[in-house]
């Protein structure tokens, strides 16, 4: 399957290529580092890592469906495309390039890095109607449980990736329901009460969907286990993570990292994400001779 150093010999020089396209990014804007570890994400749970959002050429290209809306990046992925077409022509997939950009995005916001195994190809198919199966952010546990599992993934697979919300902003768009139309009191019950009101003030009811707010409350731009913290606190802002305290099995994950007894001892949280990600780049990979190498990300050949 998928290995560290896949184009050691065919192309060595792709990963300090990536790693400087998304250093420049970063550095320009911050906020890119979010963008592109969630552009991964998306990527991954629609027909595999393969490349399938990047498409932009189709009738009814994957990227604009429903669940991907706001997802972004794409011209990095392109830059460092360009770059690698130029130096190591048809060799490396566009797959394994948004691999590569989340690492190195997660490092540039002083998360943990990690070797990333690659020879993902790029997928022939990118169709609107195949993101249906897009974990949303008013499912319920079970829900998010099974669209995970459905994937491979456990539910401490859950809790570690939906962590990587520890960077990045959501819209006030997603917040409404969670803010003014849950069922029955009108707003999430397992908010902090201290919270509440700032969240209502920031996403005001008939306010501009379009505001942004930090999903890590305080800690934004930096990949750190704030956000579980927040979580069991109830300062969670997205619905979705804020599930994750309310069962049995996801909150004992979440608490396995606060340990009281044994802090210095318990599991890592960086280890662990690190792991979960591995395997969320795994997830319905083309190797070999499926698939292909696009010359364009964008494009089919
Ligand atoms: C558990 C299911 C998940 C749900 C329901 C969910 C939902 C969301 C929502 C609603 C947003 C805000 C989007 C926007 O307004 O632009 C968001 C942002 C984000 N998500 Fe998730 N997500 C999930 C899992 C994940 C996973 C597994 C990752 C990566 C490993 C991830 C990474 C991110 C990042 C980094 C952002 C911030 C993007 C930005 O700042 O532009 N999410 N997510
Ligand atoms: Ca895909
Ligand atoms: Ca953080």
């Amino acid at each position: 399957q998928l290995h560290v150093g896949f184009y050691s010999n065919t192309c060595p020089q792709v990963e300090s290529t990536v790693h400087d396209v998304v250093r420049e990014a970063v550095l320009f804007d911050r906020t890119k580092a979010a963008v592109l570890l969630r552009l991964h994400f998306h990527d991954c749970f629609v027909e595999g890592c393969d490349g399938s959002i990047l498409i932009n050429t189709t009738q009814n290209p994957e990227k604009t469906a429903f669940p991907h809306a706001g997802v972004k990046g794409f011209e990095v992925i392109e830059r460092a495309k360009a770059q690698l077409e130029a130096s190591c022509p048809g060799v490396v997939s566009c797959a394994d390039i948004v691999a590569l950009a989340a690492r190195d995005a997660i490092v540039m916001a002083n998360g943990p890095a990690y070797q990333v195994p690659t020879g993902r190809r790029d997928g022939f198919v990118s169709d609107k109607s195949l993101a249906g199966n897009m974990p949303d952010v008013n499912d319920s546990i079970q829900q998010l449980k099974t669209k995970f599992l459905n994937k491979g993934l456990t539910e401490k697979d859950l809790v570690l990736l939906s962590a990587a919300h520890t960077i990045g902003t959501t819209a006030c768009f997603f917040m409404r329901k969670r803010l003014y139309e849950f069922f029955p009191f009108g707003s999430d019950p397992t908010i902090n009460l201290n919270f509440l009101p700032e969240l209502k003030a920031r996403c005001p009811k008939d306010g501009d969907v379009n505001i942004r707010l930090a999903m890590d409350e305080g800690s934004d731009l930096k990949f750190d286990k704030s956000i579980l913290k927040n979580i069991r606190e109830g300062f969670a802002v997205l619905a979705s993570d804020a599930r994750l305290n309310d069962d049995f099995v996801t909150k004992s994950v979440i608490d396995s990292y606060f340990n009281p007894i044994n802090p210095t001892f318990g599991p890592s949280f960086e280890n662990d994400f690190v792991q979960s990600m591995v395997k969320m780049g795994q997830i319905g990979v083309k190797t070999g001779s499926v698939g292909n190498i696009r010359r364009v990300c964008s494009a089919f050949n």
